[in-house]
């Protein structure tokens, strides 16, 4: 690519003769009605020459078929490029053969024969959007060095690098191999503990038999090709920026850190601020799925800038997940740490389905079933409330370990890295009541203290059985609560857009969630149309008739449970949550009251339009 007179068709001949691919001159392939146009001398405008793209792209994907193909084509703006690439982004490379008017008009007027206009040739200068992503060749070299510097960057150095191959690094490298990424794939090398890792991982899988292993930083991002696109994948927090100070005074301007780790959001910032001062790009990603999604597809939620999204966005959505359209679950999320942002939330929700299930779990055990038993009637529910956070409770609840279920022996103290108690704050500091995310990170918190817990049960006996609640209370509590716990959790992302001015798109959040991720379900398949509606969520028609079907469930597992002391805290804040949020009067004028009382804090009234502030002199007025 490159304006007319760069030297296209010169270049790409000669890299024809060199890769044995065939060699198609894009100006060959327009349609009759252009052809007609130019020869009237009308220039061609976007909707001319949108045909004519598609023809390239139709073009290239046949070669694709056989081998490859080279193309001299100008596609001077993005969106041709877009156009020209489409359905095959990770396979199309561009050369921009990059040289200044001067340079340009003076091969111009060089050839002999040869008249452009210099008006032209500005209309082409005018035109060019320089690509972001391409092999960048100097026209001022000789076409043989200018061929033999492409080819060298084409064969030799790698078009993304991963760091940190742990359990999600692996699986990444290996999908990204799976989708045809030329890879180099670097993890640190500590004497005695950490050797070779990379180098033993490449022998174990055939697919990464084309990637380069590195345990050695400089070689790694020498391996490279400019820009660099980097994805880091190593503990969030002390050990995410040892590593990118060890790593910035190895990058070059324009290259890109892609960060994949569970960040908290304000650091994204942070580090995108540092990056950006040295000209590096940084795109902040929040990636779910765990293992088994970054191997086959995570979900995937890049924040930062957009224009750095834009050079990585072939990679990032050809490893993603699919939705239902076969449209990839990646998605630009927003700018700064957005992307970090809306992961963490996601892990919030998690926390509470997580919560949820082990509740029903509770319950189920207390009124005798065991874990089979109750995997039994979890599996049934799959049909109409399915997601993969009960796929895998069932899975767990059936796996036995020499005749006894594995269940039993976990020791019952959960463990958190973090993300659920961010959440928590952030939804504290923004004023959204994500009453079910929290109480699912105290739950957490309660569970770690089992010293106190057997004092405790030994003192006060223990929770009586359950056996009267019966399985379609808990199903449509389990309904219900879901409901709630998902309406929670994307207010949060709302109001946080809303305060950030991040412009979340929260239809197409719900989209990159349908697959890939931990939270996906049956439920999130319905999400993008609600909120894509504008609807409350809660108010939408379909949520109103499950919730008035549903919530005598919900109150009365809530009842049943604390009467047999059974501990349902994540089931008892969705119903009380509800309660809250749809009673038009609560006690709130007593704590405006208390409040002013105590420290003339001031209330407003109900009987005069609620705008004025008062204040009552309540020791002088007592009893009046
Ligand atoms: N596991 C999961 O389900 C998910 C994890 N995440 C996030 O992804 C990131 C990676 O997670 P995961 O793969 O599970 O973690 P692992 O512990 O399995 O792997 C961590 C990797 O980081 C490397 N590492 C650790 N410290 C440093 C350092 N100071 N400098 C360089 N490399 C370092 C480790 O190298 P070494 O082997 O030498 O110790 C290892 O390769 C985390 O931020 C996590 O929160 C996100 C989504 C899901
Ligand atoms: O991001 C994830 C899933 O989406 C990670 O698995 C994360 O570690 C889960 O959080 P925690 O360890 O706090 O339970």
């Amino acid at each position: 690519m490159g304006v007319s007179g760069s030297g296209k068709s010169t270049i790409g001949k000669l890299l024809s003769q060199k890769t044995q691919f065939p060699f198609f001159d894009g100006d060959d392939f327009h349609p009759e009605a252009n052809r007609q146009k130019m020869a009237t001398g009308q220039p061609l405008n976007d909707d001319d020459r949108k045909g004519w793209l598609l023809a390239l792209n139709e073009l290239a994907r046949k070669q694709l078929g056989s081998g490859s193909c080279i193309i001299a084509c100008s596609a001077l703006k993005e969106t041709y490029r877009v156009l020209l690439q489409k359905g095959m982004a990770s396979q199309i490379k561009f050369v921009f053969l990059r040289g200044s008017y001067e340079q340009v008009l003076a091969r111009m007027e060089a050839r002999e024969g040869h008249f452009m206009p210099a008006s032209l040739l500005t209309s082409q200068f005018d035109t060019l959007e320089p690509p972001e992503d391409a092999i960048i060749a100097d026209i001022t070299k000789k076409p043989e060095q200018i061929v033999s510097e492409i080819m060298e960057t084409l064969s030799k150095k790698t078009e993304f690098g991963l760091i940190g191959l742990g359990v999600m690094g692996k699986s990444l490298c290996r999908n990204l191999a799976h989708h045809g990424f030329r890879i180099s794939m670097y993890n640190r090398h500590a004497p005695g503990q950490e050797e070779h890792i990379a180098t033993d991982f490449k022998n174990e899988f055939p697919e990464l038999r084309e990637a380069l292993p590195f345990d050695d930083l400089q070689a790694f991002v020498n391996s490279l090709q400019a820009p660099r696109k980097i994805m880091l994948m190593v503990p969030a927090g002390k050990p995410t920026d040892l590593l990118l100070e060890e790593l910035l005074p190895l990058l070059s301007e324009n290259d890109v850190v892609i960060e994949g780790g569970n960040s908290h959001y304000t650091d994204t910032r942070k580090r995108g601020e540092l990056l950006s001062v040295h000209g590096i790009l940084f795109v902040g990603c929040g990636v779910s799925g765990g293992e088994e999604g970054a191997l086959n597809g995570p979900s995937l939620m890049p924040g930062g800038e957009k224009s750095a999204y834009r050079i990585v966005r072939p990679f990032l959505e050809a490893i993603a997940a699919k939705d239902g359209n076969r449209e990839p679950c990646c998605a630009y999320i927003g700018p700064e740490g957005s992307g970090h942002f809306v992961k963490m939330v996601h892990n919030g929700i998690e926390y509470a389905e997580m919560q949820l299930l082990a509740e029903v779990y509770h319950i189920f055990a207390k009124t005798g079933r065991s874990p089979d038993q109750t995997a039994d009637i979890l599996g049934s529910w799959k049909a109409e409330e399915n997601s993969f956070l009960l796929e895998i409770t069932v899975d767990i609840l059936r796996t036995r370990e020499d005749d006894h279920w594995l269940i039993d022996r976990i020791l019952d103290k959960a463990g958190n890295k973090g993300t659920g108690n961010w959440t928590t704050i952030a939804a504290a500091e923004l004023g959204i009541p994500a009453t079910m995310i929290a109480s699912s990170l105290f739950a957490r918190y309660i569970s770690a203290f089992k010293d106190d817990r057997e004092i405790m049960e030994a003192t006060y006996g223990q929770a009586s059985e359950t056996s009267h609640i019966d399985k379609k209370t808990v199903f449509e509590a389990y309904r219900a609560a879901r409901l709630v716990n998902h309406y929670q959790g994307f207010r949060l992302l709302r109001e946080a857009s809303a305060i950030h001015g991040w412009d979340l798109n929260l239809s197409e959040l719900a989209r990159i969630w349908t697959n890939g991720c931990i939270i996906r379900s049956s439920l999130m398949e319905k999400l993008p149309a609600i909120l894509r509606s504008g609807d409350h969520m809660l108010l939408h028609p379909e949520t109103v008739t499950s919730l008035k079907a549903w919530k005598p469930s919900l109150s009365k597992l809530v009842s049943a449970c604390v009467e047999s002391a059974v501990p349902v805290p994540v089931f008892s804040e969705a119903i009380n949550f509800f309660n809250g949020f749809s009673s038009a009067h609560l006690p709130a004028n007593l704590i405006q009251a208390q409040r002013d009382y105590f420290g003339a804090h001031t209330y407003r009234r109900n009987d005069d339009g609620g705008e004025k502030i008062h204040h009552t002199n309540w020791k002088k007025t007592k009893g009046s």
